[in-house]
């Protein structure tokens, strides 16, 4: 478990994270979420006690990291690909590592497996590509068999097979009983992966729930209508008071509204339909609605500011 308990952190007058409070827990995926700049790497630093916050608090397993004896065994982290020494076999690069930590050297063996590395472990590391560069980074933090994961854009330049893997791996640790943390800046992907979400802006916490309810809370559902009766389908719909959007290729669509209700006034108006869907909000869309706020709140500062925006400096030297 991760527990933040108002955890901030100021570099000079910017406020980078802004009285976080929240709590990572086990058995699941917890996505991290937020727009760039919002503050996600410098709360990942601060957990593994890299950085350290201008006021608040956060635990691992209840303690403080440098309060933790061989910290990889409580917690494993992917932060930035090609953090070794590139001169290194995979093999030495993780060895070192587990004589460091106290970790059995048979334990390198086995992560390199698990992350695939087993044919490439004697050669040397600046030769990997990016795929096997994360790959690495995995069998890291693997290393100490910790109860806790945490993962920094870990499918960043990954192929698809690349990121099928790590979303596997990632349901399987949770599934395990692990407590798994990880940012991304694929939605489609982190909806695919994460259970529960925890998404900032400007540094504050935006919402702490679980995917379904996030999306359904910041989009909604929608119903789709597809009829050649169009006119005298929009006005019963508007009829009834609800809200028609038109969404292209002839169909519309209709939100806070049950399919079940919009059938049945087309049928006591005998309104024939060719289609009638619900139609599932994306994460991308409910991410989008929430975090828009806050950047355009951002936007409209740095320009009263007199500050930089879109385009400002382009083309100096
Ligand atoms: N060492 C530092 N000195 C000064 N400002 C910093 C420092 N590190 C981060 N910041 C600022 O703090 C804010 C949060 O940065 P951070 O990298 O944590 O965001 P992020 O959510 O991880 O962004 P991204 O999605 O782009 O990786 C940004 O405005 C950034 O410029």
């Amino acid at each position: 478990m991760i527990e933040l308990a108002g955890l901030t952190k100021r570099y000079g007058e910017k406020v980078a994270v802004n009285r976080l409070t929240f709590t990572v827990r086990p058995g699941v995926v917890t996505g991290f979420l937020g727009p760039n700049g919002s503050g996600k790497s410098t709360t990942m630093r601060m957990i593994l006690g890299l950085d350290h916050p201008t006021a608040g608090d956060v635990r691992i397993d209840g303690k403080h990291y440098d309060r933790l004896k061989d910290p990889l065994t409580y917690i494993g982290a992917l932060l930035e690909a090609k953090a070794w020494h590139g001169g290194r076999s995979a093999y030495h690069h993780l060895l070192c590592l587990a004589q460091s930590n106290g970790i059995p050297r048979q334990r390198v063996g086995e992560v390199l497996e698990t992350v695939g590395l087993t044919a490439v472990a004697r050669k040397k590391t600046k030769g990997f590509s990016l795929g096997m560069g994360q790959r690495l980074g995995i069998a890291a933090a693997l290393l100490g068999d910790p109860r806790i994961l945490m993962f920094d854009e870990p499918v960043n330049g990954l192929d698809p097979e690349g990121i099928h893997w790590i979303r596997t791996l990632m349901k399987t640790l949770a599934a395990q009983g692990r407590t798994v943390f990880v940012s991304s800046h694929l939605m489609s992907e982190m909806a695919l992966t994460a259970d529960h979400l925890v998404v900032i802006g400007q540094g504050r916490l935006l919402a702490d729930t679980s995917m379904a309810d996030f999306v359904e809370r910041n989009a909604g559902s929608r119903v789709r209508i597809r009829t050649p009766q169009r006119e005298r389908l929009l006005d019963v719909l508007h009829g009834a008071g609800l809200t028609v959007v038109e969404t292209g290729s002839g169909a519309f669509e209709v939100a806070g509204s049950a399919p079940e209700r919009i059938g049945e006034l087309a049928a006591q108006h005998r309104l024939v339909l060719h289609e009638l869907s619900t139609q599932q909000p994306s994460l991308e869309e409910a991410f989008m609605r929430l975090t828009a706020e806050s950047v355009e709140y951002h936007a409209h500062a740095d320009a009263a500011a007199g500050g930089q925006r879109w385009g400002d400096g382009w083309g100096r030297g």
